[in-house]
């Protein structure tokens, strides 16, 4: 049997000195109070600001200190109770504790202080929906301590796991099919060979991803599927030492985006949140206003969540995306759609990249990059030389350093988004639309 793969333990910071009272003005990205005790920054993870709290040094350093806090003495009037059990330890979400419209500003003051030599005078346009019940995919730790089955996510004070009994970013679906999963796998003898467990919710309905670390018996596969089958969703296998589950056409998920329908692997990538994806696709058509004169870009497309609907107006599209199996499903998404103005190319945009894009006029790039932005490629798309430029982004100081380099080289920002797609978390989406100077 293969091991599984030894999780390194980051273990609960100890407090190093007294009980001290602390005055909160200050809150960063990740939900800690920002204190200052005889002038030197403290930062203490659950602390407001606004608010007078007791708290111990846990860590001391040369420039700022980091404290556990211990109790509220004055609380902020935007304290309220979080709406999880499990908030105090789980690392899932950071912000539970502030109400959501303060969450939501909070996010925009942090936003503009990362963007602020890109924008001075702009107004942050905000865009968001549910605070609780949003997540369409989650991934499922599993441990076994002292012989009980933990079954959550990881903590916010340690790496370890979490047992969770009820989340509620979860759609209810998923909160549902959760609660059964957990129940099941008390009962019988597949806990020993999960990895981790993957669950995902689309327009075909409900499905589990069983990442298998052994192998199992056909009977112990049957019992399972027989589960999946009274609880009416799919199920996935990912084989030990495999890095996919193998899934057949007729078995590939599909989500709905309007009218277009949009098919995956379930281990694709695609937008945790099914109504702020609507709600930014949307946000994205109206600003880069796709036409009939359009040859548009789409880099890092996925499987076409851009791509179909630029389609939809544009003269043609053309996405870029590194996974060779997402390119296909994206080519797929197309013809299924029935479009004939898209073609999608299996590219790596961390590499130079030949004159390839250089063929037809390209008016507009879209580009929707992972953490790490799109810096390699920035060269190319300034020799490229498109009117207007849609950088969304799940990281703002990536973005800040892509778009500070391309106002340097010739364009500037004309509106920038902040896109609330995972409330409660500290995770914050960007849209910033620049164009070229005359
Ligand atoms: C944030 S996702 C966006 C996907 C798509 N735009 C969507 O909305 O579903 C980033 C995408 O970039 C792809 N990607 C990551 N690194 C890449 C690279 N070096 N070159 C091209 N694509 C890459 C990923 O596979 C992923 O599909
Ligand atoms: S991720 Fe889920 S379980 Fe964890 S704190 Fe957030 S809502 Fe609660």
């Amino acid at each position: 049997m293969r091991k599984r793969t030894p999780i390194r333990r980051q273990s609960k910071p100890q407090p190093i000195g007294p009980v001290q009272t602390f005055t909160v003005d200050g809150l960063t990205h990740e939900a800690k109070g920002v204190a200052r005790l005889k002038g030197k920054v403290t930062f203490i993870g659950g602390a407001l600001p606004g608010e007078t709290v007791a708290a111990q040094i846990t860590k001391s350093g040369r420039r700022f200190d980091e404290a556990v806090l211990n109790s509220i003495i004055e609380p902020s009037a935007y304290r309220v109770e979080p709406s999880c059990q499990h908030f105090n330890v789980c690392g899932g979400c950071s912000f539970q504790h502030l109400a959501d419209e303060k969450q939501l500003s909070s996010k925009a003051d942090w936003l503009q202080g990362q963007l602020r030599n890109l924008i001075t005078t702009q107004e942050l346009e905000l865009l968001s929906d549910n605070f609780t019940h949003y997540r369409r995919r989650a991934r499922i730790a599993i441990d076994r301590k002292k012989g009980t089955l933990l079954l959550g996510f990881r903590g916010k004070a340690s790496s370890d796991i979490v047992s969770i009994d009820h989340c509620v970013v979860l759609t209810g679906n998923l909160q549902k099919i959760f609660s059964s999963l957990k129940l099941e796998l008390s009962i019988n003898g597949l806990a020993d060979s999960l990895g981790h467990i993957e669950l995902l919710e689309d327009t075909k309905g409900v499905s589990v991803l069983f990442r298998l670390t052994s192998f199992i018996s056909d009977e112990l596969k049957r019992a399972w599927e027989s589960w999946a089958k009274k609880e009416l969703i799919s199920l996935y296998w990912q084989a030990p030492n495999t890095s996919k589950a193998e899934v057949s056409s007729e078995n590939m998920r599909h989500y709905d985006l309007g009218e277009l329908r949009l098919e995956y692997h379930p281990q694709d990538f695609i937008q945790v949140n099914a109504i702020m994806n609507q709600k930014m696709v949307a946000q994205a058509m109206d600003w880069l206003s796709p036409n009939k004169q359009d040859v548009i870009l789409d880099l890092f497309c996925g499987v076409g969540n851009f791509s179909l609907p630029l389609a939809q107006h544009a003269q043609s599209v053309i996405g870029v995306e590194v996974q060779e199996s997402m390119v296909e499903a994206a080519r797929k998404n197309a013809s299924l759609n029935g479009f004939d103005n898209l073609s999608f190319v299996a590219s790596d945009l961390t590499q130079p990249v030949a004159n390839e894009f250089m063929k037809q006029k390209i008016t507009k790039v879209l580009l929707d990059p992972p953490r790490a932005g799109a810096f390699e490629f920035l060269d190319t798309i300034i020799k490229i030389g498109p009117k207007q430029i849609l950088y969304v982004s799940c990281n703002a100081s990536t973005l800040a350093r892509d778009a500070e380099y391309l106002v340097a080289k010739g364009y500037r920002v004309l509106r920038v988004g902040l896109m609330d797609m995972f409330p409660q978390t500290s995770h914050v989406e960007t849209m910033m639309l620049l164009q070229k100077k005359k």
